[in-house]
């Protein structure tokens, strides 16, 4: 995927400030449409990157019940108002097969899906679709709970509503029992 072009988000940026009736020539606004170019390379970084990537190196262990890495927390923009959510994922699966992944790459997957133009329910289903990808577990769940600054700065203006997202895959879509056992694990 290409690289971003600063060049043109700070020209972008420039003719927002202009159609706001700014001078985007006073002295605090100058450095601006650089500094948004910049940011927004880091804020969408993770269009270069594919969240499966981190699954890569696969351990091999005899661990064939529950690995949950909760309360990982993350940042994203939302891609209709290109303003930030953000919140919690929580990310579970149940290996096959001895194959394991380091759990730190549970949280890089999180954050390269996150760093994109986003919506909340992409984010919940690609990292539950890439963990059964490629470490074929019995099954995966994640649960994403975030804030979206589009439903409390502007809009309805709800601050402290909170949106809530699953993704349930493989053997856990149809056990209700080891589902809430995570629910709980979340919640404590
Ligand atoms: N499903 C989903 N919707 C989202 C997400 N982030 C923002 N939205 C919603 O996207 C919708 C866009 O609605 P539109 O009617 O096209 O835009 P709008 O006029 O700015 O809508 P309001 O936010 O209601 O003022 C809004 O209802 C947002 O709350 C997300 O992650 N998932
Ligand atoms: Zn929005």
């Amino acid at each position: 995927m290409s690289e971003v072009n600063r060049a043109q988000i700070e020209e972008a940026v420039r003719l927002i400030l202009e159609a706001l009736g700014e001078n985007p020539n006073r002295e605090g606004l100058l450095d601006t449409p650089k500094r948004v170019a910049k940011m927004y390379e880091e804020v969408f970084s993770g269009l270069n990157e594919d969240p499966k990537q981190h699954f890569e190196t696969i351990f091999s262990e005899d661990h064939e019940e529950l690995v949950l890495v909760k309360d990982i927390p993350f940042y994203s923009m939302c891609e209709h108002h290109l303003v930030p959510f953000f919140g919690k994922a929580h990310v579970a699966y149940i290996p096959q097969n001895g194959r394991v992944t380091g759990l730190s790459k549970l949280a890089r997957a999180v954050e390269a899906i996150s760093k994109r133009p986003q919506l909340q329910e992409r984010i919940t289903a690609t990292i539950a679709d890439s963990i059964m990808e490629k470490l074929e577990p019995h099954g995966a769940m994640v649960v994403v709970e975030a804030e979206h600054m589009c439903m409390t700065m502007r809009g309805v203006k709800k601050p402290g509503s909170k949106t809530v997202t699953t993704a349930v895959r493989g053997t856990l879509a149809n056990d209700a029992t080891a589902r809430s056992e995570i629910l709980t694990l979340i919640k404590n």
